[in-house]
């Protein structure tokens, strides 16, 4: 054969092989476009074909912004965004999703949750497992044990009131530009607050985050940040694979952990290992009632052998610290951006709660502040995604068929501008009953709330947030910290991992 035959063989070849991958290709995707179950469900043709598009904006952390979009840009409530995944922005699709009936079953995506060989009552799609865990760590997050907590020597009231010195002690130093220090990070001190509360609360032992750098000149506390903080990034960041399916998900999760291995996620995860292995094992032998008060004591009386009680307590650390720090920082940044709101809540504080008789909760600006940080802050801004069980669902007119997963996004929900006007700005008023409307929109807007996700398997530690917000915000606002100050970045940003991160890891303020 002569060298022309060879090379006209391998293009025609070539050809054949590039014809064949095409249609190999088309097929499946033509499928999924015109005839595939949900092919009567709007969205861009690239979501139609393949998972590829929602895996990418999920490692991006861009997933938030991108499907509200698309909702916009499509004009639908139910919006197709992978071959077999929709998501939803019609708030009456909560009830049937989320509450009724316990809601729909996580989908596998949780297993990427998981931590390491341990499921937790986060990630476990067998609700059996998750309930019987749940139930044994449920008192703990009664209203009433929170009360307490709350009292004098009360360990949320005690952690509040040393975050607030802290935040004093801190903006003495900032004013008076001590060793060059003019910056105070809001995040980092919530967010030793908040792993202070979650541990001291549940663990009976504070993590130590407000005061492990006591020993420091001023000006060196207030540049360093949590030795937690590597640890908890780290976990965030690997929510960015999370949508992927298991194995792929190991492998990336894996390599990426190889490629970006750091001594400073180790030695913070080492730090969070040791203190849950101190509260285990301090936890064995303990009297019925000490097991009764903490969060390891009773996951062991339930039968949760000690290795699996530290994983577990280190998976609450996480779900409990990062969250109310970052909401937290989130309200104090806009109370510094706006100081009329500032001055509303301090009015109210110092007019209706001198006595503190009352439950915080019942200051309606207070709770309107609360409400509106928890509407922006994006803790967790991406789908709580389930799946359609047998039967199916309509949702605004949509048949959506069994296996289909389906999630509501709080960026979604929480940014849809018919129901929360204006919404990417921070207006507490929107929550009064006399706040321009009559309260009209009210309804909307509480049912458009998924700050803490909805029914069974919203988040157990709901209480326990609230509790620390309002008791740190109005601490905050009657010590007057803010005062003058200014936020030194103009708006949060973030990125829309599973877990929000914020850009930079600092919400910090100067006093000019
Ligand atoms: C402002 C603070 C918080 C926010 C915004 C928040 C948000 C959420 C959301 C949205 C979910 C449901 C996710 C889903 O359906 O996929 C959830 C679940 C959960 N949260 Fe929270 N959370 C906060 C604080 C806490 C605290 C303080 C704890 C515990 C100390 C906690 C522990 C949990 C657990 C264990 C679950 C899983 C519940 C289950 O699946 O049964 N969270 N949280």
């Amino acid at each position: 054969m002569s060298l022309f035959q060879n090379v006209s063989t391998l293009i025609t070849d070539v050809h054949y092989a590039i014809g064949l991958s095409f249609i190999l290709l088309a097929i499946p995707s033509l499928y999924r476009i015109y005839f595939h179950p949900l092919s009567h469900v709007p969205g861009p043709w690239f979501a139609k074909v393949s998972p590829l598009f929602l895996w990418i904006i999920c490692y991006l952390g861009i997933e938030g912004r991108v499907i509200r979009s698309y909702h916009e840009k499509c004009k639908t409530k139910v919006l197709r965004v992978a071959p077999n995944s929709l998501s939803i922005s019609d708030s009456s699709a909560i009830y049937p999703i989320y509450i009724a009936s316990g809601g729909f079953e996580k989908d596998v995506r949780y297993a990427n949750f998981n931590l390491g060989p341990f499921v937790s009552i986060f990630s476990a799609i067998d609700t059996e497992y998750r309930d019987a865990r749940a139930k044994a760590v449920a008192p703990l997050f009664s209203q009433a044990r929170l009360r307490a907590a709350c009292e004098t020597n009360g360990v949320i009231k005690e952690s509040v009131a040393e975050f607030v010195q802290k935040f004093q002690a801190y903006r003495a130093a900032a004013s008076s530009k001590e060793n060059g220090v003019v910056k105070v990070d809001m995040l980092d001190l919530a967010a030793r607050l908040s792993i202070d509360v979650v541990t001291g609360y549940l663990l009976n032992e504070r993590y130590g985050g407000l005061h492990e750098n006591d020993s420091l000149p001023i000006a060196t506390q207030i540049k360093k940040k949590l030795s937690a903080n590597a640890f908890i990034f780290a976990i965030i960041g690997f929510s960015r694979f999370s949508l992927l399916p298991k194995r792929i998900f190991s492998l990336a999760y894996s390599l990426s952990n190889r490629l970006a291995s750091n001594e400073e996620v180790d030695r913070s995860a080492a730090l969070v290992h040791q203190f849950a292995e101190g509260v285990v094992k301090r936890s064995v032998g303990m009297s019925a009632s000490e097991i009764d008060d903490s969060y390891q004591g009773r996951l062991m009386a339930f039968g949760v052998p000690p290795h699996e009680a530290v994983a577990q307590s280190e998976g609450i650390i996480f779900a409990g610290a990062d969250s109310v720090s970052v909401t937290l920082s989130t309200i104090l940044f806009h109370l510094v951006q706006k100081p009329a709101i500032h001055t509303c809540l301090l009015n109210e504080i110092v007019t209706d709660y001198q006595d503190r008789s009352k439950d915080p909760e019942t200051l309606p600006y207070l709770r309107a502040v609360v409400k509106e940080g928890l509407r922006l802050c994006m803790a967790n801004p991406t789908r709580y995604t389930r799946v359609v069980p047998d039967g199916g669902i309509t949702v605004a007119s949509v048949y959506i068929p069994p296996k289909t997963v389906v999630g509501c996004a709080a960026y979604t929900m929480h940014h849809d501008e018919e129901v929360f006007p204006r919404p990417f700005e921070f207006l507490p008023e929107r929550w009064l009953e006399d706040g321009g409307d009559e309260g009209l929109r009210k309804p909307a807007m509480q049912r458009s709330m998924l700050a803490f996700g909805a029914g069974l398997r919203g988040c157990i530690g709901k209480n326990l947030a609230q509790r620390q917000l309002y008791e740190s915000v109005v601490a905050v606002v009657e010590s007057n910290v803010l005062e003058g100050a200014r936020t030194v970045q103009e708006r949060i940003e973030i990125i829309e991992w599973f877990n929000a991160e914020i850009k930079g890891h600092k919400l910090e303020i100067e006093w000019p």
